[in-house]
């Protein structure tokens, strides 16, 4: 068997597209979004990533902000740049690219930013709000993950599915949104601590790798015919992604998400839904 492609790229150009025709009817009416990002340091995959969204924000006519600070950059300075965000009314939202450099306080920072500028749906309230089943901006990997899935018919309702990993941009939410009425999946979060990985994978119907650990996920332990999300970024000596599945893998699962081409085109059109969304919330707002 060969998995089919969960096609990340083609499936993120086809939400901007969609995206394209909401920005203009916005402008018509008066509001045009603007997209904010802090970047600190120079961490090449940060910049690429961080240069990748502003691309897409040009494509859909979204406004671009860019901050950027050297990576010896204080606490203090950081969270200048933040409050100055927080008050820029041509922000209408905007991220904090993770990871900020060692000895930087990255939930302080994520605090001080206006829960209704947070584009990334990481702000404690906005996670809060995950929990409570209350409308709130949505982790834009997570989010790009369940979105890949149902935009290729792979069922969810009722799945068995194993999330791999437990950082804040995925592996915290992925559950919380998997598990909501709407996916209604069964999930088990396991990660690098977990003593029997295989044992879990072997059960799943669907597998979130988000560990950071080069193929971690080995054929063996695929069940025949489920559905693989690779989320994992490392890189090898040329710069090269290596994801958290062996290729092999490919030769046993039902779907598989390439990586590249998978859930990073994914992650960076969720952004720019939830930027969409939230302008689309403040001009109705405004008009009545
Ligand atoms: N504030 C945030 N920081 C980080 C997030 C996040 O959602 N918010 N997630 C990751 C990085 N990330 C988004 O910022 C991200 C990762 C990957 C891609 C992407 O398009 N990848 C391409 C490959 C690009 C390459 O060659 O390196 C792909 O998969 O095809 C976009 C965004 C951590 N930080």
């Amino acid at each position: 068997m060969t998995a089919q492609i969960l096609d990340g790229k083609a499936t993120a150009a086809a939400i901007k597209s969609e995206l394209t025709v909401r920005v203009a009817a916005l402008k018509e009416r008066g509001f045009t979004p603007g997209l904010g990002t802090v970047l600190v340091g120079d961490d090449p995959g940060s910049q690429k990533y961080v240069a990748g969204k502003h691309r897409d924000c040009a494509q859909v006519g979204i406004a671009s902000i860019q901050r950027e600070l050297p990576a010896t950059a204080t606490q203090d300075e950081i969270e200048a740049v933040v409050r100055e965000l927080n008050d820029d009314p041509a922000c209408t939202g905007y991220i904090v690219q993770l990871p900020l450099p060692k000895g930087i306080d990255e939930n302080r920072v994520l605090e001080l930013m206006d829960p209704d500028k947070d584009a990334d749906g990481l702000h404690p309230m906005n996670l809060g709000r995950l929990v409570l089943n209350e409308p709130a901006p949505l982790p834009c990997t997570p989010n790009g993950v369940i979105t890949l899935l149902r935009k290729h018919g792979v069922e969810i309702n009722g799945a068995e599915v194993v999330v791999v990993g437990r950082g804040v941009t995925i592996g915290r939410s992925m559950p919380l949104l998997l598990t909501r009425r709407s996916e209604n999946a069964t999930v088990t979060q396991c990660h690098t601590g977990t003593r029997d990985l295989a044992y879990h994978l072997r059960k799943a119907d669907i597998i979130v790798a988000a560990a950071g650990v080069p193929h971690l996920i080995k054929p063996e332990d695929v069940k025949p015919g489920a559905a693989i999300l690779d989320v994992g970024v490392s890189r090898d000596e040329s710069g090269k992604i290596v994801g958290d599945v062996h290729p092999g893998v490919g030769e046993v699962a039902g779907w598989i998400s390439p990586n590249p081409g998978g859930v990073g085109p994914m992650t960076r059109a969720q952004l720019l839904v939830n930027v969409v969304e939230a302008a689309e919330r403040a001009a109705s707002a405004a008009a009545s």
